[in-house]
């Protein structure tokens, strides 16, 4: 088997999403074939353990399943920059949870994503960004502070998860009023002072609304997306459109809508109750040609998280399910918008 021979079994590979086959998408990098019997491809795919790209090098591997090569994958999606020139060079993808609205369920959903990438096997960091209400280490029950090594910060970490929050900045019940040029100095240091290591991805917690913050997260780091969680509530959704202009007008990716509060189980009765409606954010997905991620219920366990602080998404049951579903799918489409790049970019 040649390099030629191996191209031809690899176009016989889709890619799910994106319509077509991975060597006419452009997504095989290399391609060796050593004497020994060795097969290394090197794909371009970007989103590390999200199942659709794990399904493709599943069946990149049962391509050569009826030969006796051994087939060696590896993934890397090329820098446009180097290493030096980048804001976060270890990270491959920084995912941003957005709301329009404050108490929709933001930071429960920014905790639940980023420690249900970490259950998938992905290295993952939090960063809790939400200058006015910075909650998520109460959250999770993070006692641990940073530590400081030299002239960085080392992030504690919380369920496989690395966490940094603006919540370590401040005292506690210690209400800081951030002015936007020290949110800007703040942010820029808290990302690139901490030594997050190789990270596949970056949860930032955003504060809600479109305010400076948001606009310095956006100017400053290379976003592979946004993810924008609102309730089926008519306000909640009115204002998540107002979010959703703020990342068209800096060309950030929507990786998609995540609704939570969608419906209450009755213990006592074991009916569904629609609390604040239904359907709207299926619907505003709609409306504005973007994914919907799933809908996660009203659940005490999610405020709760168990004594330990542990995020339902690691526990079993309808609610969890409904967790891991998003994190699949934001997984998925993190994955769409790196390997369009490549693709569409040659
Ligand atoms: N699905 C849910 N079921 C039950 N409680 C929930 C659910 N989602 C969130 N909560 C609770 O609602 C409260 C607000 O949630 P959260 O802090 O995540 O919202 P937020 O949008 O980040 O708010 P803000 O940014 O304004 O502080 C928290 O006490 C949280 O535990």
């Amino acid at each position: 088997m040649n390099e030629a021979d191996v191209r031809e079994r690899l176009a016989g590979v889709d890619d799910p999403d994106l319509g077509d086959d991975i060597v006419s998408l452009g997504l095989v990098n290399d391609v060796e074939v050593d004497d020994a019997g060795e097969i290394r491809i090197s794909l371009a795919l970007g989103a590390p353990f999200s199942p659709h790209e794990s399904a493709i090098a599943d069946d990149v591997r049962e391509a050569f399943a009826d030969t006796d090569f051994e087939v060696a994958l590896s993934a890397s999606i090329p820098d446009e920059l180097d290493a030096a020139e980048q804001v976060l060079p270890g990270v491959q993808n920084v995912i941003a949870v957005a709301s329009g609205k404050g108490g929709v369920g933001k930071s429960t959903m920014a905790v639940n994503i980023a420690a249900g990438l970490s259950a998938l096997g992905a290295r993952v960091g939090l960063f809790d960004a939400d200058v006015y209400g910075p909650n998520v280490p109460r959250m999770v029950a993070a006692e641990e502070r940073p530590r400081t090594d030299g002239d960085t910060i080392v992030p504690p970490e919380r369920f496989g998860v690395k966490l940094i929050s603006m919540d370590f900045l401040t005292g506690e019940d210690d209400p800081v009023i951030w002015r936007g040029p020290m949110v800007h100095k703040i942010i820029t240091q808290l990302v690139e002072d901490v030594q997050w290591g190789e990270l596949d991805y970056l949860v930032m917690d955003l504060p809600p609304g479109t305010g400076d913050t948001q606009l310095t997260i956006l100017q400053t780091l290379p976003l592979t997306g946004a993810v924008i969680v609102t309730t089926p509530q008519e306000v909640a959704l009115d204002d998540a459109v107002k979010g959703l202009r703020m990342f068209g007008k800096h060309d950030t990716n929507v990786l998609g809508i995540a609704e939570n509060m969608a419906g209450f189980r009755c213990p006592d009765c074991g009916g569904f109750h629609e609390i604040f409606g239904s359907g709207g954010g299926k619907a505003l997905a709609r409306e504005h040609d973007l994914p919907f991620l799933g809908g996660v219920p009203l659940d005490p366990a999610v405020r709760t998280g168990g004594d330990d602080g542990e995020p339902v998404v690691l526990d079993e049951g309808e609610t969890a399910d409904a967790f891991k579903v998003i994190v699949e799918n934001v997984a998925n489409n993190a994955g769409v918008v790196r390997r369009r790049g490549v693709s569409e970019g040659r």
